[in-house]
Parts: structure tokens; C-alpha cells; sequence
């Protein structure tokens, strides 16, 4: 396929994804599937352009004057990949299957120098979020907006349970030769973000991952995992474990010793847990598939560590899911927020005197953030808030860089915001909470 073709069918997938509503991933495949004569390179190469064009859909939407598909793929090709008008023209002129000619507008609106946007545009994000991002972030609130709007690299945590740091590098490096190991974390490796226009590096599909050696798990979220701290022998609750990404770097860290407990209130979403348990040479998590009286009643006061992945917005992982930006609306972020009351509420009866519970979200909105910590505290005067740094150091696997770069995420509650601006990871709320010796 030409680059006309290819623009006409980013511009069909985004009409999906934005006036149908469909999944990203399933607008792609079924637009693969109704055009069998493109290739897995011209696929990447409109996957990359689809998610720019949603990633600076804000931006994009005041430049052109306009917010269609066809005006977001523009605004992409434009400003994320930095093609000039004419050299936009020149691509629809040169294919039979490419969109209509630019209109003198569309001409006029990419040529015009880069408009004075409003804050919302300059951080890509919808309007209504605006005085949540600059309550994040004050001053940086563009700055940070505008990093979730680049593309994400893979990143790959080294099952320490069945292999080493640099065993795992090597192994990795065979197949995807620009992984090196992360500067903030021991036993993490990142791969990093490519060129848009190309295939995502298949960390999955090489035989490290198949040997259980290394995970996919975004730096942000192993990072995250260390707030546990040193539970080798601990009894552990991971209270929402889901597809058990938190559970399997959990049970890593605790050296297959002591128990991890796996329960989410949704026990279908733990179907995943179990081969990947598997594959990564767990022995120590038990996974609880019952209803919560029925399953963790025998838990209550006696866990050292219990941890919320709690159920957020997932704000934080804009730059692998742009259409989520535009999906969330102010009713969801309402939900969200009085799951995540009812979650600490509920999961905090499970932490023995003297324990710890972590509270961890993937959003940057201090609504799901302190505010929920403020409130919860609040009502269980026998929790208060301690380093989530001082935690992670104990694990010993944060580098003196990931130290230095973490420590400065650090606000009230001593809590951890990590953004993709701070940390090049995946926007992370970390907050650690101790139950006292009477409580
Ligand atoms: C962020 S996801 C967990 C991801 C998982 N820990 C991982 O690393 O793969 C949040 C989970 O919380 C669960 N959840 C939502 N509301 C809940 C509630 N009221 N009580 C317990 N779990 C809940 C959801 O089913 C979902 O699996």
C-alpha cells in the first residue's frame, strides 16, 4: 500500500473507534480483516497513525478547526509526525486510494504557525479534566499531559524465581537487540518506545517469555509491586488481583516463600491468573475465587501486606490507550471513586496490627489519589500514612538513580505520583499505610 491508502484507512478506524465506539484493537483487526490485501507493515504503520491522531486529538481539534476523523489523522501526520502541508498534499495526490485532496481550509489550518492553545489542548486532554491535571501538577500540568501523549516502550520484569537480571537481559537481546536494562529498577528491562510507523516489539512471542523468564509489566507497575516491601515469609493479600500482574511481581519478590493470597471480587477476571502462575514457577499464591465472606474471612487482622490494585480510570496509562482519554467521562470517574472507597474500606480489614496496606492506582487524578487516602484515613484513625520510598528500599531492588527519580514523585502522605514525565513509566499512585500495634 502508498501512504494514501493507508491515511484513508487510518481515517476509517478512527471513525470507528470515535463515532461506533469500537475497541481500538478490534477497529484494527476487523478493518484488517475486510482489507486482506494489506500487509502486517502497512497495519503498523496505520496502528501508529491511529493512535497519534487519538493521543493528539485535543491539539489536533483546534489547529484544524475541526474534530472528524479525517481532520485528527491530519492533525497527526502534521504534528506528531511532522510532515508539512505539501507534503501531505503530495501523499493524497499520489494514490488512487488515498482521501479527497486537502480543501484550502485544511491547507490554510496546516500552514497557519502552531495556534496559542488552551491548556487543555497543550496537555491533549479532554477539557473537563483541566483543573484536575493543574490540581496534579500546577504549573507542569502541560508538560505532564503532553508525555502521556507519546508512545509507551515495552517493558519486561525478570522473573527472579527462574532466572537472573543479566541471564534474562541476554536472552531478550538475542531477539530484540535494543533492550537494556532499566536504570531504575534491578531486574527490569525496558525496550524502548520505536519509530510510530512500526510493529510494537513482540516481547511475548520470544522464548524468553515463553520459558517464564521475563514479564510484560510496565516499570511504573513493578515499581509499584516493591511498596510491599520485604515480605519474604509474609502472608500477603493482593485484594485485587485481576489478571495477577501485581500477584506474579508479589510473589517474585517474596522468593516463592510465606503465601500470597489472590482474590478479586470479580472472579472471572482471575481466569488469566492461572497459566501465567504456571508459566512464571510460582508455588506460594493461593488464589481465592469465592465470594469474599466465604473466602477471606479467615484472613481478617492477620495479613502482614495487604495490597489494593485498586479499580481506577487508568489515567496513567493514556499513551498505550488514547481512546480511553476521550471515553472517561465524569459519571465513570464517580464510579471509580466510590469503588475505591469501598475497596479500602473492605480490604483494610484484613491488615494485622502493626501491618501495611498499600494503596496503588494507574491514574494521575488526585480525585482517585489523596483524596481517597485523605478520606480513608480519616475514617480509620488507626492507619496513618509512611514513606512508600522507604518501603521500596527494603526490597533493595530500587538502582540510587531509581531512588533519586522516585524519592522526587513523592507528596502528601509521602505517597508516589509517577508519571510518564517524572519516571518514563506509566502514571502510578503509590501510597503506603500502617496499621498500629493496638489497632
Ligand atoms: C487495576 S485492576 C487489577 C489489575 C491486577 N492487579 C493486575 O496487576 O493485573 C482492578 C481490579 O479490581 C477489581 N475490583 C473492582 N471493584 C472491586 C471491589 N469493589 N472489590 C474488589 N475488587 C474490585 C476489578 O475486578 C479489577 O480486577
Amino acid at each position: 500500500m502508498r501512504d494514501g491508502g493507508r491515511i484513508a484507512g487510518a481515517i476509517e478506524i478512527v471513525d470507528a473507534v470515535l463515532n461506533r465506539h469500537q475497541p481500538v484493537k478490534d477497529a484494527l483487526r476487523d478493518w484488517g480483516k475486510a482489507h486482506r490485501f494489506a500487509g502486517s507493515g502497512d497495519r503498523a504503520w496505520m496502528s501508529g497513525l491511529v493512535m497519534d491522531a487519538l493521543r493528539h486529538r485535543a491539539s489536533s481539534r483546534v489547529q484544524m478547526g475541526q474534530d472528524t476523523p479525517r481532520g485528527l489523522v491530519l492533525g497527526a501526520l502534521h504534528r506528531g509526525w511532522g510532515l508539512s502541508a505539501e507534503a501531505i498534499a503530495e501523499r493524497l495526490a499520489d494514490d488512487p486510494h488515498a482521501p479527497s485532496a486537502l480543501s484550502e481550509a485544511e491547507l490554510a489550518a496546516l500552514d497557519a504557525p502552531s495556534a496559542d492553545l488552551p491548556l487543555a489542548a497543550q496537555a491533549e486532554i479532554p477539557d473537563w479534566l483541566e483543573p484536575s491535571f493543574v490540581r496534579a501538577f500546577g504549573g507542569d500540568a502541560a508538560a505532564e499531559g503532553l508525555a502521556m501523549a507519546t508512545r509507551a516502550p515495552v517493558d519486561l520484569r525478570v522473573n527472579t524465581l527462574k532466572t537472573d537480571p543479566e541471564k534474562a537481559q541476554a536472552a531478550v537481546v538475542a531477539k530484540l537487540k535494543d533492550a537494556a536494562l532499566s536504570e531504575l529498577v534491578a531486574n527490569a528491562i525496558r525496550i524502548p518506545g520505536t519509530d510510530p510507523r512500526a510493529k510494537a516489539p513482540p516481547a511475548d512471542a520470544i522464548p524468553a517469555y515463553g520459558k517464564g523468564w521475563v514479564e510484560v509489566q510496565d516499570i511504573g507497575s513493578q515499581i509499584a509491586a516493591l511498596a510491599a516491601g520485604m515480605i519474604e515469609g509474609g502472608q500477603i493479600l493482593d485484594y485485587c488481583a485481576g489478571a495477577g500482574g501485581k500477584t506474579l511481581a508479589l510473589a517474585a519478590l517474596s522468593a516463592n516463600s510465606g503465601q500470597v493470597h489472590a482474590w478479586d471480587y470479580d472472579w472471572r477476571r482471575l481466569r488469566a491468573i492461572w497459566p501465567r502462575l504456571q508459566r512464571a514457577g510460582v508455588r506460594n499464591v493461593q488464589v481465592h475465587d469465592g465470594k469474599e465472606d466465604e473466602a477471606l474471612t479467615a484472613l481478617a487482622d492477620k495479613m502482614d501486606v495487604v495490597f489494593i490494585d485498586a479499580p481506577c480510570t487508568g489515567s496513567g496509562t493514556w499513551r498505550r490507550r488514547p481512546d480511553s482519554k476521550w471515553r472517561l467521562k465524569p459519571e465513570a470517574l464517580e464510579r471509580r471513586i466510590a469503588e475505591q472507597t469501598e475497596v479500602l474500606e473492605r480490604a483494610s480489614r484484613y491488615v494485622r496490627p502493626g501491618g501495611r496496606l498499600v494503596y496503588v492506582t494507574c491514574s494521575i487524578l488526585p480525585e482517585e489519589n489523596e483524596d481517597r487516602v485523605a478520606a480513608f484515613l480519616e475514617s480509620a484513625p488507626d492507619f496513618r500514612a509512611e514513606p512508600a520510598l522507604g518501603a521500596m528500599m527494603e526490597t533493595g531492588l530500587l538502582t540510587g538513580e531509581g531512588e533519586v527519580q522516585v524519592g522526587a514523585c513523592a507528596g502528601r502522605f509521602d505517597a508516589l505520583q509517577l508519571t510518564p514525565a517524572r519516571t518514563g513509566t506509566d502514571g502510578f499512585y503509590i501510597c503506603v499505610m500502617r496499621r498500629g500495634e493496638g489497632g
